[in-house]
């Protein structure tokens, strides 16, 4: 993937399976958010090939591009939710691509499948924030309130980019765990750029380390200590 004259990712050759938690770690601009962006869509490669769900998404169009996306969701780093709408439309938002457009619309007056909701909400200890304005949240809520979501969505593909940076270390850990647990509900896989080695090490079965655009590490996370992956990151203890 090159940006001008930034090469973003040169000659990546990665499979993730089903049932795995994929760690990226690397140093800033190493090309970890690229990647995901490939992987959901966002970012069209400008050379080689990726398969998503086994179907190039650059080969398909209308209805059956909206259901491969459908299959795949994203946290990303600097997320925009609306502000101005209250948490429970934020959070219906990830399942608008299953529902009618007079549903859709219809849930804007009236919330619809709030039960789902709540449920989520809960999951991430935001049960009495529903219909709170989002722009009232902190960020670390809005983080969550990202994460509620896609557990609306129920993607098999869950991608995401740094979803624990505004977060205190227990709610880390939390976020972190649903989203394996998200994955696992489905069958699917987990894709998370992580900054911190120690939770990037307890929550993914396998680390991939890029390093300017290349993987320079590829391997199970129980062979790896949290000293040996901080020097992806260029922290020095
Ligand atoms: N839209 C873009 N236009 C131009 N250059 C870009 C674009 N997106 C990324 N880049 C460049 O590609 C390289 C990789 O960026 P990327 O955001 O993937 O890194 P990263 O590892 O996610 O970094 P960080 O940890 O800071 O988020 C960087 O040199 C960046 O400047």
């Amino acid at each position: 993937m090159r940006f001008g004259g930034t090469t973003a990712l040169a000659g990546v050759d990665l499979t993730v399976a089903r049932g795995e938690r994929v760690a990226v770690v690397g140093a800033s601009g190493a090309g970890k958010s690229t990647l995901l962006g490939v992987l959901d869509g966002t970012v069209t490669p400008s050379a080689g090939k990726v398969l998503v769900h086994g179907t190039d998404p650059g080969s398909v169009r209308g209805r059956e591009l909206r259901r491969l996306r459908g299959r795949t969701g994203t946290v990303r780093q600097h997320l925009e939710l609306p502000g101005q709408l209250r948490v429970v439309h934020n959070v219906n938002a990830g399942r608008l691509g299953s529902w009618s457009v007079s549903r859709a619309a219809w849930s804007l007056l009236r919330p619809q499948g709030t039960a789902e909701v709540a449920a989520a909400l809960h999951r991430l200890g935001l049960a009495d924030r529903m219909y709170e304005r989002t722009d009232r949240l902190s960020g670390g809520q809005r983080q969550r309130v990202a994460v509620a979501r896609l557990l609306v969505q129920r993607p098999e593909l869950v991608l995401a980019d740094e979803p624990a940076s505004a977060l205190d270390p227990a709610l880390a850990d939390t976020v972190l765990a649903v989203l394996g647990e998200l994955a696992a509900e489905r069958g699917g896989a987990l894709v998370a750029c992580l900054h911190d080695p120690a939770l990037a090490l307890r929550h993914s079965d396998r680390v991939v380390g890029l390093d300017s655009g290349r993987v320079v590490l590829d391997a199970a996370a129980g062979s790896l200590t949290v000293a040996e992956l901080e020097r992806f990151y260029g922290v020095a203890r």
